[in-house]
């Protein structure tokens, strides 16, 4: 019998998203880190500049970080952390359930400041030259932070990681699907009604099976007329059905993930017609059983198709992943030269959430290392 239609802003019926399952598994133990990337023999290249659009800031704390600060607040994190002292988690669900329990250490803007340098700093040493940091603004307002707060100490430690180490960052604050319209809506005003010139975008990531995600185009329509950029997760739990859904919902042209749009050539053809920029994470993706393995991956058969691929890291520590082993993974399974991965690089360059005199300083850096093979600089006016 059909089910009656749901209202917008029901919860959604998880069973309607055709998720891939993954290996079964009977303990909250991540794969092991040969298992996702392969374990390049060579050192990932410092000096090859890259650019991360998608990484997830509470998703990039570092467990001897987030024990530390557990302890400093008095907070009980059993159950969060393998023997081997790594985030424990299985699969999606219990992925966002580690995610959530490891961000509630953070809790005043000197807590995001540090993990905002900590973070900037280590890409930094990897050869990132620009990276944007999603926030998740309803877990800091549970640890009573409010969002001015939340943004300010993020900045101030991009304002350090800068100074320091010349490194670039924008922020984009995120709306958590499976937390719901309303709540998007509230988070969309948030950032409208408390400008910041590191936050240059809005977004959703969180659990894509749940709600329609037509029910957050309000959302999206507030910060778009604020002058925010937009992107959101979609084709990573689903498959390409969500993509298409959230590209006709909302007015993106990047889209967190997206990989599962391969499953359907009208769409690839779609995505490379219109020139969407797809954040791709590739360690991530085998980690959380979205592809079996890296050499599976259809990363370069979505570039080869003409869709606009990027590289990130989403939440490296748990995926044993960093940008430098990204990139060196990427170039070693699928025998990529250092003209391919810097194309990955200036692709972000194009579609990264800042101003033109940004961009173009950029794309000044990534010229300096090696002159663009398409041509002609990037315009600076
Ligand atoms: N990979 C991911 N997918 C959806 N939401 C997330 N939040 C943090 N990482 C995520
Ligand atoms: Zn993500």
């Amino acid at each position: 019998m059909d089910r009656p239609p749901r209202r917008p802003g029901q919860a959604a019926r998880p069973a309607r998203c055709a998720a891939r399952r993954r290996r079964a598994t009977f303990a909250a133990v991540p794969p092991p880190p040969e298992a996702i990337l392969p374990l390049s023999p060579r050192l990932p290249d410092p000096a090859l500049p890259k650019l991360e659009l998608h990484c997830h800031l509470e998703g990039a704390a570092p467990p001897d970080l987030v024990r530390r600060l557990a302890a400093r607040h008095g907070i009980d994190l059993s159950g969060l952390f393998t023997p081997a002292g790594g985030y424990a988690w299985s699969d999606f669900t219990s992925f966002i359930a580690a995610y959530d329990a490891a961000a509630q250490v953070f809790r005043t803007p000197e807590d995001f400041a540090e993990l905002a340098e900590t973070y900037l700093a280590a890409s930094a040493a990897e050869g990132v030259i620009y990276t944007e940091v999603f926030l998740s603004p309803d877990y800091a307002a549970r640890q009573g932070l409010g969002y001015a707060d939340y943004v300010a100490g993020v900045a101030a430690g991009m304002d350090r990681a800068e100074a320091a180490h010349g490194i670039v960052g924008r922020i984009i604050p995120l709306v958590e699907r499976h937390f719901g319209p309303d709540r998007a809506r509230a988070a969309a005003e948030a950032a409208v009604n408390n400008p910041h010139p590191r936050v240059t975008g809005f977004g959703m990531a969180g659990d894509e099976r749940m709600f329609d995600v037509a029910a957050f185009a309000p959302a999206f329509a507030i910060a778009a007329e604020a002058g925010l950029s937009l992107t959101a997760h979609a084709g990573e739990v689903c498959g390409a059905d969500s993509v298409r859904a959230t590209l006709d919902a909302l007015p993106v042209r990047r889209i967190g993930h997206g990989v599962r749009a391969i499953e359907d050539p009208d769409l690839v053809r779609r995505l490379a017609a219109d020139g969407i920029v797809l954040e791709v994470n590739p360690g991530s993706n085998v980690a959380l059983g979205v592809f079996p393995s890296l050499a599976e991956h259809p990363l370069l058969r979505l570039r080869d198709a003409g869709v606009k691929v990027t590289i990130s890291s989403d939440d490296p520590p748990f995926f044993a992943t960093s940008m430098g082993r990204e990139y060196a993974a990427v170039a070693e399974t699928f025998k990529l030269d250092e003209a391919a991965l810097l194309a990955f690089s200036r692709t972000a360059a194009d579609a990264a959430f800042c101003d033109a005199a940004t961009r173009a300083q950029l794309h000044a850096r990534l010229d300096a290392f090696a002159p663009d093979p398409a041509g002609a600089p990037f315009p600076t006016s």
